[in-house]
């Protein structure tokens, strides 16, 4: 069995590291995977198994992202995908208005269809599910860090209550006693749960054996919605329909060679530990969102910085929360926010315009308002670099080298080896 010309899994993802992450499992699964970034007008960038589109729309107000949304979900459709995953968060972010109920409410009606399962786990990145509460690591998602996010902070553990409080439909959970009965058991209470007018299911997963058993169960659904854990079982239900291959060439990618630079726009743990790691042993430079905001000519010296460092640089904005929160108190969250992200996306510009070919970029936000700079309309997907991290190399005559990574995604050591596995020269 060929792998098919018509794409089979249809995907729309809230933001772009989001949608590289959900993109690295199809792949690792064998299905050759194409991320669209934003709604693409025309066809499809390359011949895939899986298109993702990444939208940018996580912190949106609820009624642009549930447009956004149908948006890429026509498309798709367009494309000829048979089934359709939403991807948000492994750490459920959402601001009080949404946006995950309003979103998937939207796509079950677009699809005529009455019921999708909610899973965010995503147990290789320390997210597990039991009894609809969801933890990271061995601490519940409020005591993580998550609550001290800048655009969506997390302070309610219980995800049946988070998705009830956004969503008009009635929320329930499979829990984990019935993920454990395998398929079947999974199939038993989604028909219980469908009986009793419930639209929205958390599902319980604790490993990557539950998130299969979720995957295969769900092998008939129109819409799935989670992180990107709960689709490691899409490939082999298309394979077992007889739709797709073997194919082991999914991560293949062209080589790009050129110098290469860091840009953290992530304020998140996991970032706060690999700007410290990388600071230790090569040239960083900080920007300050009160100088960008008093109009000081920050992104000029940051260019100039990397321009004539002779080796890769990292330009961060990432601060620890308690900087983080005086900088919101005296900006507000969502101005501090986009003068940052404004500001590594003119970085960006510039140095490729300079010559830049292979850029590592932390945060999901970041990662989007980065894509968006340097015009990129489409992405083709590579091997894992950490987990939930692939390399990626962009569509065009003139191709460029990402790794967009999720803010509490890899090692410490992420920004080296994301360099080093991007290929290219040392500068
Ligand atoms: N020092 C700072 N003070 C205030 N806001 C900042 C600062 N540095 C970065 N930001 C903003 O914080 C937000 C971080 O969001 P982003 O999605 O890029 O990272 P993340 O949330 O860690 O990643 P992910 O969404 O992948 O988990 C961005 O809007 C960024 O511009
Ligand atoms: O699911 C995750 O944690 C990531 O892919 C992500 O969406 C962070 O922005």
């Amino acid at each position: 069995m060929t792998s098919s010309s018509t794409p089979l899994l249809g995907v729309i993802a809230d933001d772009s590291t989001g949608a590289t992450d959900l993109a690295n499992t199809l792949v690792r699964g064998g299905m050759r995977t194409v991320q669209m970034i934003g709604v693409p007008t025309g066809a499809a960038a390359a011949e895939a198994d899986a298109i993702v589109v990444a939208l940018k729309s996580r912190t949106n107000p609820a009624g642009e992202a549930i447009e956004q949304s149908l948006q890429a979900l026509r498309w798709l459709k367009a494309q000829g995908c048979r089934q359709f995953f939403f991807k948000y968060c492994s750490t459920f972010d959402s601001t009080a208005d949404g946006n995950i109920g309003p979103v998937a409410e939207a796509l079950l009606d677009e699809l005529g269809s009455d019921f999708a399962i909610a899973c965010p786990a995503f147990p290789e990145n320390g997210r597990t599910l039991c009894r609809g509460y969801l933890f990271v690591g061995d601490v519940l998602l409020n005591e993580s860090g998550m609550e001290n996010h800048p655009l969506t902070p997390m302070r309610d553990p219980n995800l049946v209550r988070v998705l009830q409080s956004q969503s008009k439909s009635k929320v329930g959970l499979v829990r984990y006693d019935a993920v454990a009965k395998g398929a079947d058991g999974v199939r038993t209470a989604i028909a219980a749960l469908r009986a009793d007018g419930v639209r929205l299911a958390i599902a319980d997963a604790l490993s990557d054996t539950d998130l299969r058993v979720l995957g295969e169960a769900n092998a008939d659904a129109v819409l799935i919605t989670g992180g990107s854990g709960v689709a490691l079982g899409l490939p082999e239900n298309f394979r077992k329909a007889g739709l797709l291959g073997a194919a082991s060439e999914a991560a293949v990618l062209p080589r790009v060679e050129g110098p290469g630079v860091v840009l953290a726009g992530s304020v998140s743990k996991a970032t706060n530990g690999q700007v410290a790691h990388w600071r230790e042993r090569h040239p960083a430079l900080r920007i300050d969102p009160l100088a960008l905001a008093r109009g000081e000519p920050v992104v000029q010296q940051a260019i100039d910085f990397a321009l004539s460092a002779g080796e890769p640089v990292l330009i961060y904005a990432t601060a620890a929360p308690d900087e983080v929160k005086a900088v919101q108190q005296s900006l507000g969250a969502n101005e501090a926010g986009h003068l940052v992200e404004k500001a590594l996306g003119e970085i960006a510009r510039t140095l490729h315009a300079k010559g830049v070919r292979r850029f590592v970029v932390a945060g999901g936000e970041t990662s989007g308002a980065v894509v968006q700079a340097l015009g990129v309309t489409a992405l083709r997907i590579g091997a894992q670099i950490d987990p939930g991290v692939p390399a990626t190399v962009t569509v065009a005559d003139e191709p460029v080298a990402l790794a967009l990574k999720s803010g509490n995604f890899g090692g410490v050591d992420f920004f080296e080896k994301a360099l080093a596995q991007i290929g290219g020269a040392a500068r």
